[in-house]
């Protein structure tokens, strides 16, 4: 298996299981965004998962049955990988959409509909140790010896989907549009229930009070480490991950200064202060 390196498309990597550039290019140039779609984006290890769970729920009216029947990359499947491309793009209704992709490679359609766009981001520094684990324990894509070689690899934007600091400028440059929501995985575990609210205004979806309930309890980390269709365990039988991986790592936000050494931090805070200095500070809620 091709385990130790990347699949490049126009530049940027891309794990080398489930990837191929021609469908990408397909993809981005004739993948028709409906104004009646949900796309859900982010930059991966940011909490991803954990909004579509929350975005199923308020489809289905916190009802569990739908999360616990049906792995969560059918439910919401990643646009630009093989699997979900060929089961979205044909598809009849609306759709629940998932990806990862840089502003300039998603399907272009995305700029002519009204299709309502979920951004979530999360301070880097835990986007990097959350990833450094989880592709230690994979066999998808290249894998890290330590931490301190991630370190370099994320910051060089040598990881899956390429610099985090390209891809949340590129797709803040949409910050304002009517269609698109800005979350924070920050927000959204100092105050799920607000926040979860928002995404419900936002989608002109309404949950009753115990709908609402059910909800949170049923996108908690705890309960979606215990669904297997969520937890990514059926990952295994695909040897794509390790037996011992799981998405569901720690759940926290500041894991990052258990990891990063002094000099890893101040390294960090200058690339940040380097690379994002223009952009409004309220737009990153942990700096
Ligand atoms: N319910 C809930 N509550 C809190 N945190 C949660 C939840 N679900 C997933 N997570 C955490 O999200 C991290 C994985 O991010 P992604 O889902 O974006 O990963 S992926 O890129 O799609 O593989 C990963 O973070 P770390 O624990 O820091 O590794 C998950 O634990």
């Amino acid at each position: 298996m091709m385990s130790d390196r990347f699949v490049w498309f126009e530049g940027i990597p891309f794990p080398t299981v489930g990837y191929k550039p021609e469908l990408m290019s397909e993809a981005r140039d004739s993948f028709v965004f409906k104004d009646e779609d949900v796309l859900i984006l982010t930059f991966p290890k940011s909490g991803t998962n954990w909004l579509i769970e929350i975005v199923c729920l308020i489809y289905s009216k916190g009802d569990p049955k739908w999360i616990q029947s049906v792995p969560i990359w059918d439910r919401s499947p990643w646009v630009e990988a093989e699997h979900g491309y060929n089961s979205l793009k044909d598809k009849e209704g609306p759709r629940l959409i998932t990806s990862h992709l840089p502003i300039q490679l998603i399907p272009k359609s995305l700029f002519n509909s009204k299709a309502k766009v979920l951004y979530l981001i999360r301070n880097p520094r835990d986007s990097l140790v959350s990833g450094y684990f989880f592709y230690s324990n994979s066999n998808f894509t290249k894998k890290p010896e330590s931490l301190e070689q991630y370190f370099e690899w994320f910051t060089q934007g040598n990881v899956p989907y390429g610099s985090w600091f390209d891809h949340t400028r590129g797709w803040m440059s949409m910050r304002g549009k009517e269609n698109f929501l800005i979350l924070s995985y920050e927000e959204l575990k100092r105050d799920t229930r607000n926040t979860v609210e928002k995404i419900c205004q936002f989608l002109g979806k309404k949950l009753e009070p115990e709908e609402l309930n059910s909800l949170l309890k049923n996108s908690s980390f705890h309960a979606m480490k215990e669904n297997k269709m969520s937890n990514f365990t059926l990952l295994h039988d695909y040897s794509l991950v390790e037996k011992n991986a799981s998405l569901m790592r720690k759940g926290i936000t500041g894991d990052w200064k258990n990891h990063f050494t002094v000099a890893q931090a101040e390294a960090f805070d200058k690339i940040f202060q380097e690379k994002m200095a223009d952009l409004p500070r309220e737009l990153f809620p942990w700096e």
